[in-house]
């Protein structure tokens, strides 16, 4: 699949100008508030009339500004899965179902329900009505809706944003295997890294209405970027489950050289996992630290340091092949003599697994 977006829209004192293309798997429009990602995909959605431009998906010419082509949103054949789930509250989980399969058989492709019931673990729901629901279950409900139209595209705005944390890491696993089983392509708008970190295959970073930077997850959100808070700065490292020490409920992780220990994972030897390592977890010492409870402590080279901001640096490391991202004071800098080239060990506070 591709779809091709070459477009310009002003809203107001606010335009968006962006071209891209997406292929299959995830690509995440990623910014701040603010910066034009709702306004892209809406009109990506059909929702919005770009001034100018031109989208094409597969081949298909859905906007042509120069030739007055517009097709409307519901003969593009995109779902779309909004913040709020926005259930019909007089039906239940089956009829809501049912609504998206409607309109695949009116597009002549059906769906496997059955399929997807199973997908989002909603088998259990299908009898209760949307208000008796967690926000979760109305998203994962929202999600199975959207899927059972058979769309050649989901598109998806900040999908978690509306749920608390623990109900975002009850969806994350569906939308993984969404992603891995259906073979749907998506476009996921979020600001979160970690969301971001964990789905997307493809990156485009949004700023003011303009694309700043696109390119893989763990090159874009390894780099220094406005789009990504100081508190979410850090290393998206790409690594395979090596082996698990039960007893002490912890799994090997291989990234390159290094080996990462992690609380324990159900996943077999071999499998492909990525670790965010956020440069607020990760401390710095000179010399090899003895007797300490962080588990990971990896010899690395120091390869650069980024301008201070509110007493505080972005320390960029070379461990063994992986880069790590070190936040230490201005003063650490200074009484560590902390400069490009020298050697340290990183002391990994936390990790944030994303499987
Ligand atoms: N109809 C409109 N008229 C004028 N300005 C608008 C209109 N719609 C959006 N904007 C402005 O365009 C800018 C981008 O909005 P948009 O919703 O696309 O950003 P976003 O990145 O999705 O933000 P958020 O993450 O907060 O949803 C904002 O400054 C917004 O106020």
């Amino acid at each position: 699949m591709s779809l091709e977006v070459a477009v310009r829209h002003r809203l107001g004192a606010f335009s968006v100008t962006a071209a891209f293309s997406a292929d299959k798997g995830v690509t995440a429009l990623f910014g701040r508030s603010g910066s034009g990602k709702t306004s892209l995909i809406n009109i990506i959605a059909g929702l919005l009339r770009p001034e100018d431009g031109r989208l094409a998906f597969n081949g298909d010419v859905l906007v042509d500004s120069a030739a007055r082509i517009f097709v409307p949103p519901h003969k593009r054949r995109f779902a779309y899965v909004f913040q709020e789930a926005r259930l019909f509250p007089h039906l239940n989980v089956r009829r809501n179902l049912g609504y998206g399969r409607w309109f695949a058989r009116h597009a002549g492709a059906g769906a496997d329900f059955d399929r997807i019931v199973d997908l989002l673990g909603i088998g259990g729901l299908l009898n209760r009505a949307p208000a008796n629901l967690s926000g979760g279950e109305k998203q994962r409900v929202a999600i199975g809706r959207a899927l059972l139209s058979s769309p050649r595209l989901l598109l998806m705005d900040e999908p978690l944003a509306a749920l608390d944390e623990e109900r975002k890491a009850e969806i994350l696993p569906y939308l993984e295997r969404l992603r891995d089983e259906t073979g749907i392509p998506v476009i996921y708008v979020s600001h979160s890294v970690v969301e971001v970190a964990r789905l997307a295959n493809r990156v485009i970073v949004l700023e003011n209405g303009r694309i700043s930077a696109s390119g893989d997850a763990a090159t874009i959100l390894s780099a220094p970027s406005p789009a990504i808070s100081r508190r979410e700065a850090g290393t998206l490292i790409e690594g395979t489950v090596e082996t698990s020490d039960v007893s002490h409920q912890i799994t090997i992780v291989c990234a390159g050289t290094v080996k990462i220990q992690v609380p324990h994972l159900e996943a077999p030897a071999g499998k492909s996992v990525r670790l965010h390592i956020a440069a607020r977890d990760v401390m710095l010492a000179t010399s090899r630290p003895d007797g300490l409870s962080a588990l990971n402590v990896l010899p690395g080279t120091i390869v650069g340091i980024g301008e201070a901001e509110h007493g505080m640096v972005d320390v960029r490391l070379d461990c063994g092949g992986v880069t790590i991202l070190s936040r230490v004071t201005t003063l650490s800098r200074d009484l560590l003599r902390l400069q490009a080239g020298k050697p340290v060990h990183a002391v990994i506070k936390s990790v944030a697994l994303d499987l």
